[in-house]
């Protein structure tokens, strides 16, 4: 028998072999899919199983800090559209004062008290503790605490003082967790609460420039884990906001010296409206999701960094299996892109300098 005739041969009993085996095949497959729908299909009722029960903010305590400007003036507004009583916490009590006179324009009752509260979070517990036990003597226990205070300083490395590293962790970091630890007893003797911690999507990737600013951010997911496992028992919810570039007064005081490759990168996601944010966080917060991404690209971004971080549906396990990897390899072309942009400013600036000498 020459090889073609060998070959020809094995070809023929291969085929015939299939054939008869084909029905079984068919079967299988069959039995297989149908497994995996019915899979699905369970998963997805038994949902409600696990998601927490939704939060009603009507008559209910809201304690946003950072709350007279920018995103957290925004939340305020968001939650007083839903009936909430609201404290208002930052430094300049001007800046409360006017606020306050836009939050109120948002009431959709008679009752509602927008109150305000001025002190640094960041510095100290015992004052922190103090004001959010006035704010819960003049309007009860509170139901739910936006941590939104905060500030970003960027710059290369070596451009941002040694002191920034220190103040941002205070700030934003310390910041949320002084009025968090102030509201979280109350809380557990009550069997329920929200907590909100607003990161970054800089607080899911390390970006150029943002060296002092990342770090601050990405602590708040850390300790919203481990709070999480600590507070669920006792029904308590803790929701990570991670907003993309937001048109606020921080933002345009960040953009004032804003490293131009960090301006790039970050233009990835584009910007924002606070209204916008403020709107999907809150609502990710009253849901008790922990995980609260503001855009596709903060969507894509959550997916592929939810690590170990809690779930609060079975959709959402599902979406992170099946999209792990294909959001990977979505990442692999940015990352790459975020390199070109660092080498393309760095040819930039080091041809302009070798102008300037010339000069
Ligand atoms: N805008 C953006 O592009 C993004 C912002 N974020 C985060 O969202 C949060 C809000 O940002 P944004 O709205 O832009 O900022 P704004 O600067 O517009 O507002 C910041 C608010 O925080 C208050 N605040 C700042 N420091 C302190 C402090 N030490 N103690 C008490 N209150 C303080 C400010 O009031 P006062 O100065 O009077 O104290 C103000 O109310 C920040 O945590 C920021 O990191 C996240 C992603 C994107
Ligand atoms: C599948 C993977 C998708 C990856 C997408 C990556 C997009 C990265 C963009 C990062 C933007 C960072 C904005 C920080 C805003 C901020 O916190 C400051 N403006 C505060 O003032």
């Amino acid at each position: 028998m020459s090889s073609e005739e060998a070959l020809g041969s094995t070809l023929s009993h291969w085929l015939s072999f299939n054939w008869l085996l084909l029905p079984f095949v068919m079967l299988l497959v069959t039995l297989v899919a149908a497994f995996i729908v019915v899979f699905v299909l369970l998963l997805y009722m038994i949902s409600p199983l696990i998601s927490p029960k939704p939060l009603k903010l009507n008559g209910a305590h809201v304690v946003v800090t950072g709350g007279s400007s920018g995103i957290g003036k925004c939340i305020a507004m968001e939650c007083y559209k839903h009936g909430a009583f609201i404290t208002l916490v930052a430094r300049d009590e001007h800046k409360l004062v006017q606020a306050k006179k836009e939050v109120e324009k948002c009431a959709i009752n008679d009752k509602q008290v927008v109150l305000c509260i001025s002190v640094d979070v960041s510095k100290g517990y015992n004052q922190v503790e103090s004001v959010i036990k006035q704010a819960q003597e003049k309007l009860g226990p509170v139901d739910m605490l936006v941590n939104c205070a905060g500030m970003s300083i960027s710059g290369t490395f070596e451009e941002v003082g040694v002191d920034s590293f220190k103040k941002l962790m205070e700030v934003n970091y310390l910041g949320s967790v002084y009025p968090t630890r102030a509201v979280i007893t109350t809380m557990k003797e009550r069997r329920m609460g929200r907590i909100m911690f607003v990161s970054s999507q800089a607080g899911l990737i390390g970006l150029f420039g943002y060296t002092a600013y990342s770090p601050s951010k990405f602590a708040l997911r850390g300790l919203a884990e481990a709070l999480q496992m600590e507070m669920k028992p006792y029904n308590i919810y803790v929701t990570v906001a991670y907003p993309p570039d937001t048109d606020t007064p921080g933002f345009a005081e960040e953009n004032k010296t804003k490293p131009l490759e960090t301006r790039l990168i970050s233009e990835t996601s584009g910007v924002c409206q606070p209204e916008q944010v403020a709107k999907v966080v809150v609502k990710d917060a009253l849901q008790g999701n922990f995980t609260s991404a503001v855009g596709p690209d903060g969507y894509m971004l959550s997916a592929l960094t939810c690590g170990m971080s809690p779930v609060t549906s079975i959709t959402e396990g599902l979406q992170q299996i099946v999209t792990m990897g294909l959001f990977r390899t979505i990442a692999l072309f940015y990352l790459g892109s975020f390199d070109s942009i660092v080498r393309h400013c760095m040819i930039q600036r080091e041809q302009s300098k070798a102008a300037d000498k010339r000069e």
